[in-house]
């Protein structure tokens, strides 16, 4: 049995939004099963959901040296959160005034340790929470930012001064077309329109803009970084990433690699660490459906959608005449769905191809084998989780990182169709149409290369497989 003295103890601390929660829990679970201490710090809002909602208590509770620990975000029980981006100008006031003195105490007191856990030995924080570094310089251990976005989003952050400098940004005209030539290795696909919604700002002194900037620039000054992608898919970007980052471990797709790491142990399938109920009636739905028939639509988790394009989607799905399964999840409208006189033409069609729920064990549905294809707004985890099902996607982002990834999706990858600042059923009914039919050989094949790279990146002896045991290797080193 191993001494408790030389078994590290790793404190993880995400934003405190979905996308996030997601990607640390997972590498918290793996890090488990490398034998490794770990205390998972979630804000006592997305704690008291993802109790609600999932496993997560029994799931981690077969760990002795796993804790979940909580701090106050500050902001009233009914307060969007990260929804919306008034919201997150909040969110981003509140991690400066409460969130992070609360992480400071906690983390230098005493109060992680006990009998069976060493003090913290290493921090592995969101790479956007600057502040964990300065703890863990204070503390004499090693810091790691784990930025949760793809490669291409980071690298285009780091071209920031860049672009600044020869003018792409502010954006000073409309011609969101305008080609992008200070990312050299975008330069032949990247539009005004593809840079990170943070970028489309009248004014640099914009919030959004100043926040990703400092982050990231921040963040070179952690000891390592973890970065969920692979080499295989980022390789030219993480190749001048390392400029930046000497330290950097790629070891996505997590959820593939820690979904290989269970296999092993019979107990274990997939679990969720949503913060919404998921409606697993769904999967019943889809075991009725014809193979790969199915089209899925979800926008994430902090997408807003409006009236009209809510209808413009409804419409274009249902005259596609392909069926689908849609998650609307509750927050996600800005108006109240009994304002809205539904057309009698949508709940038809509904009734005979649609079903829709609140929120979906995604990650299940996109590998049941009635998934034909996925309307995404391109979260980086959606997008992931979407390659390694083989699944081609129409893109719509929203915000941050989803407009960058798109164009990677649509001109890189080659896996997809980029519906980017188009919303109307015209152009989803012709998209579907597209991914279902028309041009599905060309974007199958190069869809099922994506995947089969990605799961060999996770596979013994893969880039992603390889750089997580270095990364287990380098924690322990650090005890
Ligand atoms: O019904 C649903 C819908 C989503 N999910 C899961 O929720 C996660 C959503 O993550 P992501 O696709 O990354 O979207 P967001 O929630 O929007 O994530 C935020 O965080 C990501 C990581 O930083 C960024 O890439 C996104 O742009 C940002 O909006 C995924 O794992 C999904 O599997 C479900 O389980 N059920
Ligand atoms: C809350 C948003 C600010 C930036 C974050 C981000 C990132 O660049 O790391 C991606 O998506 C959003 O969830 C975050």
């Amino acid at each position: 049995m191993e001494q408790k003295s030389s078994i590290p103890h790793v404190l993880i601390f995400p934003y405190p939004a979905q996308g996030h929660i997601n990607s640390m829990l997972k590498l918290a679970e793996l890090l488990c099963l490398s034998g490794l201490h770990v205390t998972f710090i979630n804000t006592e809002f997305n704690y008291s959901r993802l109790l609600r909602y999932t496993d997560a208590k029994s799931r981690f509770g077969r760990f002795p040296g796993f804790r979940f620990e909580t701090i106050s975000d500050g902001l009233p029980e009914d307060h969007p959160r990260s929804v919306g981006f008034l919201s997150l100008n909040d969110m981003f006031d509140q991690l400066k005034t409460v969130i992070k003195p609360a992480f400071r105490e906690m983390v230098i007191s005493d109060r992680l340790k006990s009998d069976v856990r060493n003090q913290i030995t290493c921090i592995i924080a969101d790479g956007i929470l600057g502040f964990t570094i300065d703890v863990a310089e204070e503390l004499g251990i090693p810091s790691i930012a784990f930025r949760t976005v793809s490669a291409c989003c980071v690298y285009a952050y780091f071209c920031l001064p860049k672009l600044v400098e020869n003018g792409d940004i502010p954006f000073k005209d409309e011609d969101m077309d305008r080609p992008v030539k200070s990312v050299p290795e975008m330069k032949s696909f990247l539009r005004c329109r593809d840079l990170p919604s943070f970028c489309r700002v009248k004014e640099l002194n914009d919030r959004g803009l100043q926040f990703v900037e400092t982050e990231t620039f921040n963040s070179t000054r952690a000891t390592a970084q973890i970065l969920n992608t692979f080499e295989d898919l980022e390789g030219p970007v993480l190749n001048q990433l390392r400029s930046y980052w000497r330290n950097l471990y790629t070891i996505g797709p997590l959820h593939a690699l820690l979904k290989s790491r269970k296999s092993t142990d019979s107990s274990q399938t997939v679990s969720s660490n949503g913060l919404w109920e998921e409606d697993r009636s769904c999967m019943a739905w889809l075991d009725l459906q014809p193979l790969k028939s199915v089209v899925y639509v979800s926008f994430g988790s902090l997408t807003m959608v409006n009236r009209e394009q809510w209808l413009e989607f409804w419409y274009g799905l249902v005259n596609s005449g392909k069926r689908f399964l849609w998650v609307r999840r509750p927050d996600s409208f800005a108006v109240e769905e009994e304002e809205c006189q539904i057309p009698a033409e949508l709940v038809e069609g509904t009734r005979e191809r649609g079903y829709m729920v609140e929120w979906a064990p995604q990650e299940e549905v996109l590998v049941h084998p009635a998934i034909g294809g996925f309307l995404t707004h391109s979260g980086w985890n959606s997008t992931l989780e979407s390659m390694v099902a083989g699944v081609p996607m129409i893109c719509w982002p929203h915000f941050a990182d989803q407009q960058i990834n798109s164009r990677y999706v649509s001109e890189v990858w080659k896996m997809g169709m980029d519906m980017k600042d188009k919303c109307d059923r015209s152009t989803v009914e012709k998209l579907v149409k597209d991914m279902m039919d028309d041009k599905r050989e060309d974007l199958m094949r190069s869809t099922i290369r994506v995947s089969e790279k990605a799961k060999r990146s996770i596979s013994e002896g893969g880039s992603s497989f390889r750089n997580f045991e270095a990364l287990v290797d380098f924690i322990r080193k650090r005890v």
